[in-house]
């Protein structure tokens, strides 16, 4: 399906782990400023679609359209630098660096090699730096090492992480696993602004959370899409109650 409305699309992708299908023939679209949800039970191949489109899984079959580009065939740093970035569950901040450093060790430098033009950059990093830290919540903290975060604040750091590199497409694998209410409201906040500049694709258990962020929810069941659509479309199939939502 060619559409330029869509900034992702994800067409018959299968892979096979020692003949096991984790993933079968999946096909799903991605507009350009949605936020997308993948829900569905455990090992239903959720984690390893996003595997899939930031290239640490190889398909066996199928293809996964970027921006005009196909991902199946680039590297994981290709895809990085084409734009797509990607949270694991786990936070990964280095936590002996305050939260300053976090971000500025994660602004894509590569094309500041001229002198004359370095210090404007600088300028420009700071302000960039400055500028995420108060979207994620950490306005007051950047000089504080990351090792004091909470784990919830910890979690927006490493968004923040990636939200300084602009990536177009952002996946997010279960960014409020272990977070306070109060935390989980906030994400939500967070990720309603991050849409209005791109897509995200975020795996996601906690359905209060996923009313509250969803443009579209991905229903999928053995490595098959089972039911896509609004949150309460896919709340009222019965498919989805017997699979997922009546457990
Ligand atoms: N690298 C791999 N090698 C072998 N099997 C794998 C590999 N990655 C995933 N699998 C298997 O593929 C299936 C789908 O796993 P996946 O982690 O994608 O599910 P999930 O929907 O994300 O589940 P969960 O909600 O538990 O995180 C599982 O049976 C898993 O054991």
């Amino acid at each position: 399906m060619e559409n330029p409305n869509f900034i992702l699309t994800v067409e018959d992708l299968s892979v096979s782990f020692d003949g096991f299908k984790a993933v079968d023939g999946l096909s799903f679209y991605i507009e350009p400023n949605e936020c997308r949800v993948i829900i569905g039970p455990n090992g239903a191949g959720k984690t390893t679609v996003l595997d899939l489109i930031c290239g640490r899984t190889r398909a066996t079959a199928g293809s996964i359209e970027f921006k005009g580009a196909e991902l199946t065939r680039m590297r994981e740093d290709q895809i990085v630098h084409a734009g797509v970035g990607r949270k694991f569950q786990t936070p990964s901040v280095y936590e002996d660096l305050t939260v300053f450093e976090n971000l500025e060790i994660s602004y894509p430098r590569g094309h500041t090699v001229f002198g004359a033009l370095t210090f404007r950059r600088d300028g420009d990093v700071d302000a960039r730096i400055r500028e995420v830290a108060e979207t994620i919540f950490l306005g007051d903290f950047l000089q504080e090492r990351a090792a004091i975060l909470s784990h919830g604040q910890k979690q927006w750091l490493e968004i923040g992480m990636l939200l300084i590199q602009d990536p177009q497409l952002m996946m997010l694998d279960e960014p409020v696993a272990g977070m306070s209410v109060a935390e989980r409201k906030k994400t939500a906040e967070l990720l309603n602004r991050i849409i209005r500049d791109r897509a995200v694709i975020v795996i996601e258990h906690d359905m209060g959370f996923v009313a509250d962020i969803a443009t579209r929810v991905t229903v999928m069941h053995q490595g098959k899409r089972l039911s896509e659509g609004s949150m309460a479309h896919v709340q009222a199939d019965p498919k989805v109650v017997e699979v997922y939502l009546g457990h």
